[in-house]
């Protein structure tokens, strides 16, 4: 196990190579039980030797940022537009929102923590399957004044779906057993050409410390993902923590998830938590100053070279969702109600109906600015 992660034991790490179709019998019941045990305790984990090459990976974080050091004008000729449920292009500081710290359990709670959260700093730019015609276009900037990067999308999109694929695999042979393949499962309710899948590209400008201190603003601030699972890149910066309930005196805290070299981060998401039937955990977690400059009085960061201000960072989060008329309710296999219970759903049913609750408490402020 890397060092870095040895400092913080509690985390899982799982070696893709030992949850692959091919790993020996033996090794694969194993490595999915400890899947089970990340997804039950944390709602999270590490990802060591995942299939997404590191040039392509390499890549990503270059055309990030390329494309947030271009001039706003130029950002803006992929504005995302001010209809929430059209969820594609550029976001600036301020246009979303997000808070459930408290963790909130309605719907309702959860908006009120969102008009009270700090406002968080970073832009984005959302895309979305870049093949599918069931759902508005990406917002790309044109080809001439970004060259190249539609085909850099069209390999990362199908990479990071393939192995959202072999994850959602191995959730159903955890969750179904032997019923995994009777298409009642999670595989069976994606369609990768018209996928409802999404990702954002994030940037997170630099910013003084002493304002995520005083809460007048942040990073990214706390929630779960109303996905079913976040695969997650980050660069080598930090500040990603997730909220650990499973201390010895039962005291939740946030802890953080440093940035591993070679490692993405598979984290889960609302739907699934349902979908489990409360087995495995939607991981709350935010984005704030790492802990080492955050609780220090002179927080410097050596890149930066200023005294208490937070360097720029880069990530990556791709959503993964099921195809929008998906009922979620917990799968064949799941009757056994476990402990997570993030939210009450209240009337809502279908995937796409919980995508489009918490995308309007996410981007409604936007669109009525
Ligand atoms: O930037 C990160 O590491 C996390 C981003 C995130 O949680 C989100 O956008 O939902
Ligand atoms: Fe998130």
């Amino acid at each position: 196990m890397c060092d870095q992660v040895a400092k913080t034991p509690k985390h899982h790490v799982v070696d893709y190579r030992t949850i692959a179709k091919d790993a020996p019998p033996e090794v694969r019941k194993e490595a999915l039980k400890a899947v089970d045990d990340a997804l039950r305790s944390h709602g999270f984990f590490y990802l060591s030797h995942h299939s997404v090459p590191p040039p392509l990976l390499a890549a990503a974080f270059d055309w990030m940022k390329k494309f947030f050091a271009l001039p706003h004008e130029v950002k803006s000729l992929a504005r995302r537009s001010k209809d929430p449920f059209d969820p594609r292009g550029y976001t600036i500081v301020g246009d979303a929102v997000l808070d459930q710290e408290h963790q909130p359990h309605t719907l309702g709670e959860l908006a009120e923590a969102r008009a009270k959260a700090p406002v968080e700093q970073r832009e984005t730019l959302e895309l979305g399957c870049p093949h599918a015609t069931n759902q508005s276009p990406n917002k790309l900037l044109p080809e001439e004044i970004f060259p190249g990067f539609a085909g850099w999308l069209d390999e990362w999109w199908d990479t990071t779906m393939r192995l959202q694929l072999s994850l959602m695999e191995c959730f159903d042979e955890i969750l179904l057993g032997e019923n995994a393949s009777s298409g009642e499962g999670l595989v069976s309710q994606q369609d990768l050409d018209q996928s409802y899948s999404n990702m954002s590209l994030i940037h997170y400008h630099n910013m003084a410390i002493s304002d995520i201190k005083n809460g007048t603003a942040s990073r990214c601030n706390a929630h779960t993902d109303s996905s079913q699972l976040t695969l997650l890149f980050q660069d080598d910066v930090g500040g990603l923590e997730v909220l650990d309930q499973s201390t010895p005196n039962g005291q939740a805290k946030f802890v953080p998830v440093p940035p591993v070299p070679g490692m993405m981060i598979v984290q889960l998401g609302d739907m699934l938590e349902k979908q489990s039937n409360g087995r495995w955990r939607s991981a709350l977690h935010r984005v704030t100053a790492p802990s080492s400059k955050r609780d220090s009085v002179h927080a410097t960061t050596p890149s930066a070279g200023t005294e208490g201000t937070l360097q720029d960072r880069y990530s990556v989060a791709v959503f993964v969702y099921p195809q929008f008329d998906t009922v979620i309710k917990p799968l064949p296999g799941c009757s056994d109600k476990g402990p997570w219970n993030s939210f009450d759903w209240g009337s809502v049913q279908t995937a796409g109906e919980w995508w489009r609750k918490r995308i309007e408490l996410e981007f409604g402020k936007y669109a009525s600015s």
